[in-house]
């Protein structure tokens, strides 16, 4: 059998088999052209044995990242495991709009809830001269994130801390994509993210809105004078999210803003009318 016809067959299995030929291309750094090739020729047995496994682990809904081992975000290649949530595009989008309206040196930037240093570390790759703090309550996903600025050679200072619990100093910018769906929304989630990435990135009590809830609570005694927050939201939870911060910060702007499908994704808290670059 050669390579196609075993990816053809598998396909007719499943829904996600079709994640096999990417699984399989990137496992084994193939570009376009030398995937292409292989297309028609026979398959070897070590490669049997790996397509095996990739096609039994995608057909128990395990996310292609995790089988992987790594992923790219913004402007880096991050690994990836059951250790922390897989980074999402529409994080990207946070950091990014945070990049474009901070184009200053020397900022001091809190990531709170890091998991993979998805933001924290996309963050400092682009500003060198920023000092970012990743704080997580998992010693687990503070392990990968470690991991991960080695890997990037990115240096930057980690805190296990339950929200602010363990935090000392202000910061300039604090920016967390906390945990944020409710209990009772999981029949509207992937299988996939059910089963495999984990609960403590994922759920908040409070209808998803607990962890807001303690950073608006708490943050201005973090914050540095016109600091600034920047937060991903729920797509449904934008009013609430503005509501708990306003507050807390009567005095800032509080904007509600979509992300690249036009839903609300993330509030950013900031001084009033401040020119933003
Ligand atoms: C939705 S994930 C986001 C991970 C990463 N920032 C990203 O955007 O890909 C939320 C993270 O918050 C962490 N977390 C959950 N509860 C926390 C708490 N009370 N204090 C600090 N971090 C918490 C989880 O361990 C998880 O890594």
């Amino acid at each position: 059998m050669n390579y196609k016809e075993f990816f053809d067959e598998r396909e007719k299995d499943a829904q996600n088999q079709e994640d096999l030929g990417y699984v399989y291309r990137y496992i084994k750094k193939l570009d376009r052209l030398s995937y292409l090739n292989l297309l028609n020729k026979e398959i070897e047995e070590n490669d049997r044995q790996l397509l095996e496994n990739i096609s039994q682990r995608l057909a128990q809904n395990e996310p292609a990242q995790y089988i992987v081992g790594d992923t790219d975000f913004y402007n880096l290649n991050l690994k990836v495991d059951p250790r922390a949530l897989i980074p999402r595009p529409e994080t990207e989008e946070l950091v990014d709009l945070i990049l474009k309206e901070n184009e200053v040196e020397n900022l001091k930037v809190l990531d709170v809830g890091t998991g993979t240093g998805a933001i924290g570390l996309s963050l400092k790759k682009a500003r060198p001269s920023w000092q970012v703090t990743l704080a997580d309550i998992s010693t687990d996903a503070l392990a990968l994130a470690n991991t991960n600025a080695e890997a990037n050679n990115l240096s930057v200072d980690f805190v296990q801390s339950d929200v602010f619990s363990s935090v000392n100093g202000s910061f300039d910018i604090i920016v967390s994509n906390p945990p944020y769906i409710a209990y009772d929304e999981q029949d509207l989630m992937d299988e996939s993210v059910i089963k495999y990435e984990p609960d403590l990135a994922l759920y908040a009590t409070e209808s998803g809105l607990a962890i807001y809830n303690r950073l608006a609570a708490n943050s201005e005694q973090f914050l540095s004078q016109g600091g600034k927050i920047y937060l991903e939201i729920g797509f449904n939870q934008g009013q609430a999210v503005k509501n708990l911060f306003q507050k807390s910060f009567p005095k800032k702007e509080i904007r509600i803003l979509p992300d690249l499908a036009g839903l609300d994704r993330m509030v950013v808290i900031s001084d009033n009318g401040e020119v933003r670059k």
